[in-house]
């Protein structure tokens, strides 16, 4: 289980070049940094609870929901850690102990680890000894905070303090014989138990346990997964519900506009290209190009469409839809104009208009060049800058193309790498209009660069890096 890795190990690049233009006034400079708290706090993980009775197969149906999450961080927390422990005076009569009853486990600590982990804080859990029927005195597991964390225990639908830290709740599902043989075989080869005490301590405990506690949290799952770890369909479905939970951002939570293109594997390795400092120029053109078609290929689905029939040659109706023509694209020079081509390519002749930010010297006066379509008014603009930072910049070309009669929601703001602050920044003025772009960046550093980032796009595209 992999109980510390590391996703995304992004390298705190210090991008080259001053960063001359955009307009960053001392406002959106404060804005900017008071966004920096937002920006830093740590995303809610998902707390998945599985529960199910014993030897139901909870632990392989968590062990395959981890493996097939390989590129997130999952921490694995079971409940038998919180076991309360026995005095010695329990130890005495240990066959009499209730191990299957709520009140064997420490759940406020339980409850309170959760909580810490959820906030982000790492914690140390206890380490509980079947054996000996006692907690390690002196060694804990360290357990630090990560993408998804998962509950196991045969009770962690209990106590509704707990299932209220749940994002999500398996019940593994298991026939009382299948679980009885697994649970014989475990008990004798690895808790060091014989046959006649694990059935007494069934008859006794574990199954009246199951009926009056487990068996009645069933209710509260969101899931049950019949036959446990051999049920790959279901497990599939949960893995594929966890990755479009952790793909969505937190702010595309706060703010429904803002749309990040799924991430697949093709578009991390592209982004490690361009992000990476050393790659060659040609390089980091190439593959910026491929990302940018596929941004602007994405940002063309948010357009409205129209339906529209079509006879095929076998002579049948094909009912489809017909892209919307009255568009136009705008660029914010000069990155911006990176992404002509990519437009170009997808929408023949589309005009392009252009506009030009741009700070003089450390007076924040602007100078800003425009040449739009005329009846641009009429077009939904898909306007195009590869990052979005402060918001300056596309604030400000925002603000020319509303006053030129284009509505807010006619336009869709294309980029590669986005900051938070920015997005806060153009969806807090501008809540109507869409934001699509590749990857949601961790913050803006002191200089108003992106982090990680990839540094001052225009000087590594255009070849004035150096
Ligand atoms: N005798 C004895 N039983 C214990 C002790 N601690 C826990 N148990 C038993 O351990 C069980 C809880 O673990 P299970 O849910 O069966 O274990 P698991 O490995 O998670 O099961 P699956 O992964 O679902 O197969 C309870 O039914 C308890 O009866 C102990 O110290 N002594
Ligand atoms: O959100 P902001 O903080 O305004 O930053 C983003 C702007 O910065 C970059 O342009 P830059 O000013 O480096 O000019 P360039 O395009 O000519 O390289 C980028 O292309 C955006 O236009
Ligand atoms: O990090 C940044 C910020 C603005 N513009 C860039 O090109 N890079």
């Amino acid at each position: 289980m992999p109980e510390e890795t590391t996703s995304i190990d992004y390298v705190m690049e210090k991008a080259s070049g001053p960063h001359f233009s955009g307009l960053r006034s001392p406002i959106a400079a404060a804005a900017a940094s008071s966004a920096f708290t937002d920006a830093n706090a740590p995303h809610q993980p998902f707390v998945i609870g599985v529960s199910g009775g014993t030897a139901s197969g909870k632990t392989t149906v968590c062990d395959m929901i981890i493996q097939q999450l390989h590129d997130h961080r999952v921490v694995l927390v079971n409940q038998d850690s919180f076991y309360r422990g026995l005095t010695t005076e329990e130890l005495k009569h240990v066959h009499e102990y209730n191990f299957d009853h709520p009140d064997a486990f420490d759940t406020d600590q339980l409850l309170d680890c959760v909580e810490k982990l959820k906030s982000g804080q790492p914690v140390q859990v206890p380490i509980y000894d079947f054996k000996l029927h006692r907690r390690s005195s002196d060694s804990f597991r360290q357990v630090n905070a990560s993408d998804v964390i998962i509950l196991e225990g045969i009770l962690v639908f209990h106590d509704q303090r707990v299932r209220n830290l749940m994002n999500m709740k398996i019940f593994v599902d298991a026939d009382a014989d299948v679980r009885l043989a697994r649970r014989i075989r475990r008990d004798t080869v690895e808790r060091g138990r014989d046959v006649n005490s694990v059935l007494e301590q069934y008859a006794k405990f574990v199954k009246p346990a199951f009926d009056d506690f487990v068996l009645p949290s069933k209710k509260y799952a969101d899931v049950i997964i019949p036959r446990g770890g051999d049920n790959h369909v279901a497990i599939d479905l949960i893995v594929q519900h966890i990755h479009t939970k952790l793909g969505e951002h937190d702010l595309c939570k706060i703010y429904p506009n803002v749309y990040v293109i799924q991430s697949t594997f093709q578009i991390r390795g592209m982004h490690t290209l361009i992000r990476d400092r050393d790659i060659s120029k040609h390089d980091f053109v190439f593959y910026s190009d491929r990302l940018i078609r596929l941004v602007v290929e994405h940002g063309l689905g948010h357009l409205p469409f129209t339906e529209k029939q079509v006879i095929t040659p076998t002579a049948s109706v094909y009912t489809g839809v017909d892209f919307c023509k009255k568009l136009c694209g705008v660029s914010i020079i000069r990155s911006g104009e990176s992404m002509e081509n990519a437009l170009r390519a997808c929408c023949k002749g589309i005009k392009i208009g252009k506009i030009l930010i741009h700070r003089d010297g450390d007076d924040g006066k602007q100078l800003i060049y425009e040449k739009l379509p005329k009846d641009i008014s009429e077009r939904h603009v898909l306007l195009l800058d590869p990052v979005l930072g402060t918001g300056n910049s596309a604030s400000h070309a925002i603000e020319l193309l509303l006053g030129k009669g284009v509505p807010e929601s006619h336009i869709i703001f294309l980029n590669l790498i986005s900051a938070p602050e920015g997005i806060h920044c153009v969806c807090k003025r501008f809540p109507s209009l869409k934001i699509v772009t590749s990857e949601i960046d961790v913050a803006l550093n002191e200089e108003f660069r992106v982090i990680p980032g990839m540094g001052e796009f225009g000087d590594r595209y255009f070849g004035t890096d150096d």
